[in-house]
């Protein structure tokens, strides 16, 4: 298998689930976001402030690497408690959430999640496959 070499932008598609919080620690959120800071590598997420994509969205900003966070203005009340950090796109639905991510993001990757998680990823996979798009996808 080749390795994957990124870079630019990364999308990170990652778990909301508060519920998961030692999963995540686990898994390394944090560290996860500091080893695209060692690579300086941007970030495209979600814009949740819970859950994973929450902790590897503050390591990329306090790695001082930029950080875009695209969330539609339904989900501002579920999937961002406190302060979000970088940049945050509100758009009007979810469909225009993931061709925003899509559009922006040079590599895919998805990190341990839930329903949410596998649908993004699956779409991202499925593109790949259609020819939408021939960026990496990783998991
Ligand atoms: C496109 C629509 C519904 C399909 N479902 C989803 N599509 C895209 N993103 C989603 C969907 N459901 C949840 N999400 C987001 O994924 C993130 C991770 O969720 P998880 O369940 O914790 O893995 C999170 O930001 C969700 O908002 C609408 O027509």
């Amino acid at each position: 298998m080749q390795p994957l070499i990124l870079e630019g932008n990364w999308l990170v598609y990652s778990s909301s689930l508060s519920r998961s919080f030692n999963f995540i620690l686990e898994s390394g959120g944090y560290e996860k976001g500091n080893s695209q800071v060692e690579r300086k590598m941007d970030l495209v997420y979600g814009g949740g402030s819970v859950g994973l994509m929450g902790l590897v969205s503050q390591a990329v900003y306090d790695g001082e690497c930029h950080v875009l966070g695209v969330i539609p203005t339904a989900l501002v009340p579920i999937e961002i408690s406190g302060q979000t950090v970088g940049e945050v796109l509100i758009v009007s639905d979810m469909h225009e959430r993931k061709a925003e991510m899509a559009r922006r993001a040079d590599a895919f990757i998805a990190l341990p999640g839930g329903y949410g998680t596998f649908e993004e990823l699956l779409e991202m996979i499925t593109w790949s496959q259609l020819g939408i798009h021939n960026k990496p996808v990783s998991y």
